[in-house]
Parts: structure tokens; C-alpha cells; sequence
């Protein structure tokens, strides 16, 4: 079966002239099946770059990004979203539920865009919402759930179907401790279930619960040379110091 994510290479450039920012200088990352990658690293060191590069919603200047086995960054936009509807899912800070729709609504949004039948869709968005602990408030709106149950809705929408690549973007910034390790609970254990997991995060308590972390610098992993992806950077304490 193909990796879920392997990035060669890739380099990203913001701007031009004057203005250029190179926000990735040149990364190398694979992230394996069952495998949950922590991402660290100081503000504008490229961490949302290289999530955005990753699942396709930006397109790298040089390099390549192999999403289960296609490379996106050589594909158009129409299926580089089509890679990212089937394969990939994201969960942001910014929730982003539509107000109108139920929470199932919501969960099962993504599965008819991509010519998923209703009641197939609805299927899966309920034992999405289950798998977060929320089957009993389906019905209910955004508005009418708390912001940790949004959240979680927001996580059911990320895993609905069978997502390969999980990508996390500071999934718990705005809340408080006990509903961010229910979050980061949620990821890991996707990911134990076989998919590969990326998440962004400044806090390094969350970053335990990754596999490994790697550390951004200035658009590159630190200690990462050629040919290296970062592992085992989490020997480094100064680093792990640095950034908590
Ligand atoms: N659309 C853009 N246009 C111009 N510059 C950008 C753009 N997006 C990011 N940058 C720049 O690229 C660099 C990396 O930004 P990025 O958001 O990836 O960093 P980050 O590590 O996620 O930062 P933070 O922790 O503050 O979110 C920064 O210098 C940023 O200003």
C-alpha cells in the first residue's frame, strides 16, 4: 500500500521580488500508516505552510508531495481536491460548521459534495459523530452546542470516511485543557486505527502524544539534512525547551 505522505524536497516561496518570503526551504517528511507526527516550531517557521502544502490546498514552488501514492503537487487544482476530499482530512481551529445545517448535516457535508448519496452519507456521518460521542446531538445546530461540542464536530467532519491522512492545525487552541486532550485522544486514535497523522501544535504536552515531532526553522527541519525526515529529533531537550 502506498505511504500516506511523502514530501521531497519541497520548497515554498510567498510573494516575489522584494516581497519574496521563502516559507519552506527544502523538507523532507514521510508520515506512515498508524504514525501521529508532531510539528513544532517557532511562530512563521512554515508549520501552517507545510500543513497547507501537504494536504494540497497550496501548491509547493519546487518538490514533491506524494498524498497515498499521487503526486498532488504536480496535479491541477480539480484533483488535487479531489486527493484531498477522499483521502485527507482536516481539522483547523477555525471551525468552520455551517450554521444552517445540523451537526449531521455538517459531518456528512463533505461526502455529498464528493457524489455521495444521501442516506450512504448520512451513514457514515453518524458513525463519524459516534466516534466522537456526539450521536445524541445529530440534530442539533452549531449554535445550540457548546464550542467543545462544536469542536468535536468539527473532528467527526475530519475523520468522516476513510481518510488516510489526517492533518491538525493547533486543533486545540482555543480550548480548555480537558476538551483538547479529548481532541488530541480523538486523532490519536484514528490514527492507531491506521491512519497517518500530522498535527501542528506549540504545546509540547500535546506534542507527547506524537510519535515523533519534528522542529521547524525558518522553512526547514532542524537537524534534518538531506535524505533525513527529522526522526528522532526528540532527543534534543534544548529544542523540545525551546519551543514549549
Ligand atoms: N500567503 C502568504 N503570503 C505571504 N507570506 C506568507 C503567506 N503565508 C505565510 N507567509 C509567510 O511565510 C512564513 C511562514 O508562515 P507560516 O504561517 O507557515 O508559519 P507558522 O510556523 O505556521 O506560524 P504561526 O505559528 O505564527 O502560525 C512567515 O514568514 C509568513 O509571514
Amino acid at each position: 500500500m502506498n505511504v500516506p505522505l511523502e514530501m521531497k524536497g519541497v520548497t515554498q516561496v510567498h510573494g516575489r521580488g522584494a516581497n519574496e518570503v521563502h516559507a519552506l526551504r527544502g523538507i523532507d517528511l514521510t508520515v506512515r500508516e498508524g504514525e501521529l507526527v508532531a510539528v513544532m516550531g517557532p511562530s512563521g517557521s512554515g508549520k501552517s505552510s507545510l500543513l497547507n502544502v501537504a494536504g494540497g490546498l497550496d501548491t509547493p514552488t519546487s518538490g514533491s508531495v506524494h498524498v497515498a501514492g499521487t503526486d498532488i503537487a504536480r496535479r491541477g487544482a480539480r484533483e488535487r481536491a479531489a486527493v484531498r476530499r477522499r483521502d485527507v482530512g482536516f481539522v483547523f481551529q477555525d471551525l468552520n460548521l455551517v450554521p444552517a445545517l445540523t451537526a449531521l448535516e455538517n459531518v456528512a457535508l463533505p461526502l455529498e459534495l464528493d457524489g455521495m448519496r444521501p442516506g450512504a452519507a448520512r451513514g457514515d456521518a453518524e458513525a463519524a459523530l459516534a466516534e466522537v460521542g456526539l450521536l445524541e446531538a445529530a440534530d442539533r445546530f452549531p449554535e445550540d452546542l457548546s464550542g467543545g461540542q462544536q469542536q468535536r464536530v468539527a473532528i467527526a467532519r475530519a475523520l468522516v470516511g476513510p481518510r488516510r491522512l489526517v492533518l491538525a492545525d493547533e486543533p486545540t487552541g482555543a480550548l480548555d485543557s480537558v476538551t483538547g486532550d479529548a481532541v488530541i485522544r480523538l486523532l490519536r486514535a484514528r490514527v492507531d486505527a491506521g491512519a497517518a497523522g500530522l498535527l501542528v501544535t506549540h504545546d509540547a504536552r500535546y506534542a507527547a502524544w506524537a510519535d515523533r515531532t519534528v522542529h521547524l526553522r525558518d522553512g526547514l527541519v532542524e537537524g534534518g539534512g538531506p535524505g533525513s525526515d527529522g526522526a528522532g529529533l526528540d532527543e534534543s531537550g534544548e529544542l523540545q525547551g525551546a519551543d514549549a
